[in-house]
């Protein structure tokens, strides 16, 4: 049977950098492999009077690190189509549906639709609405509508969003963005744990003491200043990513591997958070921003950023998930940009053994304070290894018999990463086949921004002094207190 799957692209905000950077090259892999072959087309369309010529010359070169057969390339950009449309007039809505159904006819593209929002969230609503009122919208064949984050700003512009989206779209064709969940070991989370009995009969509280997620960036905030001091990185980085990856880890076993039924699970999961008190927040979450180096400025001096902007460029925090699987475990959480590396990891820590039957001497050395063995730490890293490794005790070889923590390792070869899809080239194939399992669902998001709503009001109430951290490391000593109170520490440090 075929797997190629046949639709009419529409991309606002085709001349942006996400369209550019990400959608072209992935369209390009699914075309590559045969998802796309014939029938699909792609309308880009942005402000800008572009013609169909010059676009091709854009999407050749978004695509020039990819060293393919130029041919190829040409072949490809032939099935792109630029129209140069404001998406608040909505006179251009008519002309995009004279377009879409000529290539409709001309590709065979049987009314299938998929409307990628590659835009600024405030065009959202406008969009979604036009498409509904001018008709673009087909009755022969499906309609999806792809929505880019930041998916509201908090939880009452997120439900607004939301409803504008709902009154064009129905919740089965949304599919929300969160490239996380396209990547590999990201979605490897729920193989691991369901996959293996011996993972999922500790996967509770009798043996897991706390959990460490790390999304550590080295890079500054680049180019997109007015968007991140806006945002910071509680909402850029937590409210989506890590609440997804928290939902991932916490969740019961779904009843099938389903799209509803991972909902289900990981929505039950993400209420099961506790709520904290306006109080609570400052024993509970550390933000920062970062100071200046020799060689970086501090984030207030970044081209666009305000010089006595309060925006947290870190953040590290302690969530406890009230139910009976992980009462009592702490899942601690840490993000931030110019960071001592770039680097995704989850750190599942074990309690240790209750007895040190090796407690001698000569054992001491390797153990704390309380001679006790070392944990086992579970880690499951994400980026830029792909894999994961197990931290266990062994015997020292030698005499005597003192332990030593060895690692047991899996990382995926260079060729297994080469041949994994990039994230965006996962998620549209995803749309292509109509599967929103690895989407965000709006009870999700819902939650996810009541959760981080309480941290940023009261963020938003008090002054912080900043900047508090130095570039290259980990973040303000105050995200390594967290744990150090709790009687922890981070796994990673730098
Ligand atoms: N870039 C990235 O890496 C990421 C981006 N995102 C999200 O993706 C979305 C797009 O981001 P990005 O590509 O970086 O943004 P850009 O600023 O690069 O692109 C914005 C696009 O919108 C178009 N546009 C702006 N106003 C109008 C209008 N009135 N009518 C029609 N088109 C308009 C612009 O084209 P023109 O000026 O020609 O009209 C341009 O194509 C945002 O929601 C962003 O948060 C999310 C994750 C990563
Ligand atoms: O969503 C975002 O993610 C990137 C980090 O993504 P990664 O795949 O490179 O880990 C981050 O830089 C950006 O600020 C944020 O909007």
């Amino acid at each position: 049977m075929s797997k190629e799957k046949i639709a009419l692209f529409t991309i606002f905000g085709g001349t942006g950098d996400l369209a550019q950077r990400k959608l072209y090259p992935s369209l390009f892999k699914l075309y590559q492999k045969g998802y796309l072959r014939e029938h699909f087309a792609v309308i880009g369309t942005a402000r800008r009077p572009w013609t169909d010529e010059h676009y091709h010359e854009v999407i050749a070169t978004s695509l020039a690190s990819l060293n393919a057969d130029p041919a190829a390339v040409t072949q490809f950009a032939s099935h792109f189509y630029y129209q140069s449309h404001d998406v608040t007039d909505a006179q251009h809505y008519v002309t995009l549906k004279k377009l879409s159904a000529k290539l409709d006819a001309q590709y065979g593209l049987q009314g299938n639709r998929i409307f990628y929002l590659a835009m600024a969230p405030n065009f959202f609503g406008t969009i979604a609405q036009h498409l509904r009122s001018e008709q673009i919208l087909t009755t022969n064949g499906f309609n999806r509508v792809i929505i880019e984050k930041p998916f509201g700003h908090d939880f009452a512009s997120a439900k607004e969003l939301n409803d504008q989206l709902t009154a064009t779209f129905n919740e089965n064709q949304i599919y929300r963005i969160d490239h996380y969940l396209g990547k590999e070991m990201i979605q490897n989370i729920s193989a691991i744990r369901f996959g293996n009995s011996i993972w999922e009969a500790l996967w509770n509280n009798r043996y897991i003491s706390n959990v460490q997620v790390t999304l550590s960036e080295k890079l500054g905030v680049e180019e997109r200043a007015v968007y991140y001091d806006n945002s910071g990185a509680l909402r850029d980085m937590v409210q989506n990513h890590i609440m997804q990856i928290i939902s991932l880890l916490t969740m019961d076993q779904p009843v099938e591997f389903t799209e509803h039924d991972i909902d289900v699970e990981k929505v039950k999961a993400l209420r099961s958070l506790r709520t904290l008190k306006p109080e609570e927040v400052p024993a509970n979450f550390v933000r920062g921003q970062y100071a200046a180096t020799d060689q970086v400025k501090d984030y207030r001096s970044e081209d666009k950023i305000s010089p006595d902007s309060n925006t947290d460029t870190f953040v590290a925090g302690k969530l406890m998930v009230d139910n009976y699987r992980w009462s009592g475990v702490p899942f601690y959480i840490r993000t931030g940009k110019r960071l001592a590396d770039k680097f995704t990891r989850i750190d599942i820590v074990f309690k240790r053994p209750i007895v040190n039957i090796f407690n001698h001497e000569d054992v001491q050395k390797n153990d704390d304070e309380n001679s006790r063995l070392n944990a086992n730490v579970l880690t499951i890293n994400v980026e830029p290894t792909e894999g994961f490794e197990l931290r266990m005790n062994a015997k020292h070889v030698g005499q005597g018999f003192a332990t030593t923590p060895v690692k047991l390792n899996f990382a995926l070869d260079s060729q297994s990463v080469s041949d994994s899809p990039e994230a965006y080239e996962r998620l549209l194939h995803d749309v292509l086949n109509g599967d929103a399992t690895n989407f965000t669902h709006w009870d999700e998001v819902a939650y996810s921004w009541k959760f981080v709503d309480t941290i940023q009001k009261y963020w938003d109430e008090h002054t912080p002094t900043f900047p508090n951290y130095q570039p290259g490391s980990m973040g303000p000593t105050a995200a390594d207190d967290l744990l150090q109170r709790d009687g922890h520490e981070w796994i990673y440090k730098s």
